[in-house]
């Protein structure tokens, strides 16, 4: 992304409203064995909390984007977000509709509209037996945005067109194209219902460095051009720091720090961002001391008490692993972390 891009993308963000509204987010799976088998093993209930407590706000024009080690919670997020997985607890508010909250099928119809999504994988999201045009006119019809045979089909020229394909390739099928070919279709496909917010679960992490490039300033003219606003999971540092405006930090199911991108990557405060910007070659640490972090995530399903964290820190202190540390606010960010002092 050029760096004018970027200025008018976070002025935008500034400017935009709420568009998503995250709040009190939590989801447990519960992974007990069936209640007979309990009983003759005389074992108790397995659960594992994947997201705890996360409230998160999305403006409209904004790139906000998820990271964090595997299993730490992104594609949960995700999920419960476009209303494919129930959460356990908390609200989602896109565009001022609650996305788990009861509603007329017309309003309901309405929100999904809005809501698209672009999986990691183009080959697996594409029915293979599809031609490509037929894929990108589904959710035109199913939305019933355009009525019209022929006017549908010059809609999927335009939407080939708009994600860089040539609007013929509407009579092929997806095998005929390259990985970042497919990508671009699902792209289109999502752009089909006119969304407001998109989510990208990983979207150029099975593509090759090269044509990854040319995804990410796809979906970035994309969000210039149509007003979107993403919700972007990646671990892939570098790339985030390449397309996000605000960023936010998860640890086994826990938001740890959340701040705009430019200041998360200059001045991150949890010693977690700390450590996952360490693993990234081309991120400087100038004027920084490098934390020498060790050890592996927990087993979720029994996660370290207090601060998840706790075990792996090498600046912990002894309240670490008792209290559960609250979001501490300083402009427009928020670190959940005893050590971290707002008022420095
Ligand atoms: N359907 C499920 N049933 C049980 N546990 C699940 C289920 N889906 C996810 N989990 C668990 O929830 C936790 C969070 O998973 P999630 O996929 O959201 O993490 P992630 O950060 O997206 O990881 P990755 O980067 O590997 O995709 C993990 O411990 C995972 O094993």
């Amino acid at each position: 992304m050029n760096v004018t891009g970027r200025r008018l993308n976070a002025g935008a963000a500034e400017a935009g409203k709420a568009l998503v509204e995250v709040q009190g987010l939590r989801c447990v799976f519960d992974l007990s064995k069936p209640w007979l088998n309990r009983l003759i093993e005389r074992s108790a209930r397995v659960s594992l909390t994947a997201v705890d407590s996360v409230d998160l706000t999305i403006k409209e024009g904004e790139t906000y984007a998820l990271v964090g080690e595997s299993g730490s919670g992104k594609s949960t997020i995700a999920r419960m977000a476009v209303g494919l997985l129930k959460p356990s607890a908390g609200t989602v508010v896109i565009d001022g509709t609650d996305v788990w909250g009861k509603k007329s099928m017309e309003t309901e119809r309405r929100m999904r509209r809005k809501i698209q999504m672009i999986f990691q994988d183009p080959f697996a999201s594409l029915n293979p037996r599809w031609r490509v045009g037929a894929i990108i006119a589904e959710p035109i019809s199913a939305f019933g945005l355009i009525a019209d045979a022929k006017d549908r089909h010059a809609r999927v020229g335009e939407l080939l067109s708009l994600v860089g394909l040539d609007p013929r390739d509407g009579q092929k099928f997806p095998h005929e194209f390259s990985g970042g070919q497919r990508q671009r279709i699902a792209i289109a496909r999502a752009l089909a219902s006119e969304p407001k917010f998109i989510v990208c679960d990983e979207p150029t992490s099975a593509l090759d460095v090269s044509v990854q490039a040319q995804v990410l300033n796809l979906l970035r003219d994309l969000q210039e051009r149509l007003g979107l606003t993403y919700l972007f999971i990646s671990h892939n540092l570098a790339v985030v720091r390449h397309v996000a405006t605000r960023v936010g930090v998860l640890y086994l199911g826990r938001l740890v720090e959340e701040a705009p991108a430019r200041e998360l990557f200059s001045a991150p405060q949890h010693p977690y961002t700390r450590m996952l910007l360490e693993a990234v070659p081309d991120i400087a640490m100038e004027g920084r001391e490098r934390l020498a972090i060790a050890g592996e995530i927990p087993n979720p399903v029994t996660p370290p008490p207090g601060c998840h964290f706790h075990p792996r820190c090498p600046a912990r202190l002894p309240q670490c692993d008792i209290d559960i540390p609250l979001p501490k606010r300083v402009g427009e960010a928020a670190v959940r972390c005893h050590l971290f002092d707002p008022s420095q």
